[in-house]
């Protein structure tokens, strides 16, 4: 592969266009549940992209709440007043990150001049203070009365029955076009948009590309911008001038309009494949490159052949490999050495390091053998009409262990979960297995060991490297004590599991 690097030129940018100039930009954030995504983290997110730096303006933030939460409309209110503060000073000392919350989590105290540090104090203090109220509220789980009365957008609750069930909700908590809607610099703020779109029991809703959806149609109307960017709600802006990077590309007069969009894809397994759907809109190319995607899923099934095979067949006595002595053990080893120095080096070249090249072998076995097996177990229920694919969001608060756990690349456990039991069971079963095959062969049978390794070597370093990879894994199981190890109930589990299944093979 021949990395290809790309650098913009944002100041050819701004004297190509100036701020009246540049096109409207809409930001799309989602949120779906204020226990599992916290109000006061999705509004660090939202002022972090209100603080990008291009022209307000031109900007306009909007926050789908598909929790349809009161609490977390009242966090986008506080938000709203906070912005007349926190735009201005991340002007002013060049603030990065954008987001409040990482941004003082990461930033020490500025020293050198009294007054900098006097106003930076006072707007951590502010901020602080702004987020203390918002957990205070979530916790309570309602806006009390005195708060109601600040906004009349909190009326809107009066008439919703459940967040299943609700008529639309939208308010535009800051209106850029408004000319009293500046920060305490005078200077204007980008709009700020809350929306809780309509639902109905009778509806599927669709999850986020419903939201998306009403997200498209709602600002169409209110700003509707050439174009859109689309964050999660805990993906905060780590960089002020995304916004201009990515137009410096998107503007390219030669070859801005080849260019779609930017980004992540998900297409697991869908119907909607692109080589065989839509192949007389896409280049054969780029039918391949997408296809990767389709095949993360399927990919389990190999991967698990390779993880559980070799090893029964080591404790059936079944040889699946050429002997080490012959000469067609050579291409096995050649493929298998040449395709894993070769990601090394690139892992290397591109910055790593041999430990995270390690946690990446780590985790792209870990990520085959469960989360895509249960891609693919879940597809195919579905295609048998058993169960219907559902979403479950994931949880975006972590306690300070795991964020240790995390700046230490340990690994997190922690819960029950039949992923963990899949991962502890196959991890045991290969430790069982050479540990039977050689008590069986070297102990009991009393063979040659450089016979059993001529004959069964491949088998042997595939289950040894399976071992190796589930290190942290026995760690985790038997020897961690913190929150993050496997729990003890998961780990009995896949004990009786991996001790049938090499007790399966043997007999
Ligand atoms: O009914 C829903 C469900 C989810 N979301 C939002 O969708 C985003 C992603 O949900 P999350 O639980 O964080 O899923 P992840 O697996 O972390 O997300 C990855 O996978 C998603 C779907 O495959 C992509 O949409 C995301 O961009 C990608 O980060 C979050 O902002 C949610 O608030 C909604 O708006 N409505
Ligand atoms: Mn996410």
């Amino acid at each position: 592969m021949e990395p290809c690097f790309r650098y913009t030129f944002k100041d050819r940018l701004s004297s190509r266009y100036d701020d009246e100039a540049l096109p409207g930009v809409d930001i799309f954030v989602c949120t779906a549940d204020p226990r599992l995504e916290p109000p006061a983290m999705v509004i660090s997110t939202v002022l972090s992209l209100m603080a990008y730096d291009y022209p307000p303006q031109k900007l306009s933030v909007y926050l789908s709440d598909d929790g349809g939460s009161s609490l977390t409309f009242y966090a986008l209110l506080e938000a709203s007043r906070f912005a007349r503060l926190w735009l201005p000073f991340c002007r002013k000392l060049k603030v990065e990150p954008r987001s409040p919350e990482a941004y003082f989590q990461v930033t020490p105290e500025p020293v050198d001049d009294p007054a900098i540090a006097n106003e930076w104090l006072t707007i951590k203090k502010s901020y602080e203070d702004m987020k203390s109220r918002i957990e205070i509220i979530t916790r309570l789980g309602e806006v009390p009365t005195d708060i109601h009365k600040e906004h009349k957008g909190f009326d809107e609750w009066d008439l919703v029955s459940s967040r299943h069930d609700h008529q639309t909700i939208v308010q535009v908590l800051i209106d850029g076009r408004d000319p009293n809607a500046i920060d305490i610099e005078g200077k204007p703020l980008p709009t700020l948009v809350y929306l809780a779109r309509e639902k109905r029991p009778q509806f599927h809703h669709h999850f986020k590309a419903g939201a998306l959806n009403a997200l498209i149609r709602v600002s169409s109307k209110i700003s509707n911008a050439p174009f859109v960017l689309n964050v999660d709600c805990d993906m905060y802006s780590n960089n002020s001038n995304t916004i201009r990077d990515a137009l410096c590309f998107l503007l390219d007069e030669e070859n801005g309009h080849d260019i779609a969009y930017e980004g992540q894809l998900q297409i697991f397994l869908s119907k909607h494949c692109t080589l065989l759907n839509d192949r007389k809109n896409m280049p054969l190319k780029l039918q391949l490159s997408y296809c990767i995607y389709m095949l993360w899923a399927p990919s389990s099934i190999p991967t698990l052949y390779f993880v559980l095979v070799p090893s029964f067949c080591l404790l059936k006595d079944i040889s699946l490999f050429p002997k080490i002595s012959s000469i067609w053990g050579v291409p096995y080893l050649y493929v298998f050495f040449v395709h894993r120095v070769h990601s090394l080096v690139e892992f290397v070249w591109c910055g790593g390091t041999v430990r995270g090249w390690l946690n990446e072998q780590r985790m792209w076995m870990f990520k085959r053998t469960t989360s895509y097996f249960f891609a693919v177990l879940d597809y195919i229920l579905k295609l048998c009409q058993i169960s219907e694919s559902t979403f479950v969001i994931t949880r975006k608060v972590a306690d300070d262990n795991v964020n240790r756990r995390y700046e230490k690349d340990i690994m997190d456990f922690g819960i029950s979960s039949p992923m963990f039991t899949v991962l502890a069971t196959l991890a045991l079963f290969n430790v069982l297995c050479i540990i039977a095959v050689g008590t069986k062969k070297i102990v009991i049978d009393n063979d040659d060991v450089m016979k059993v390794f001529d004959i069964y070597g491949f088998q042997i370093v595939v289950c040894c490297l399976l071992v190796f990879i589930n290190l942290p894994v026995y760690q985790a199981m038997l020897f961690r004590k913190d929150s993050g190890k496997i729990p003890a109930s998961v780990t009995l589990v896949a004990f009786t599991l991996a001790f049938f299944a090499s007790a399966l093979a043997i007999y």
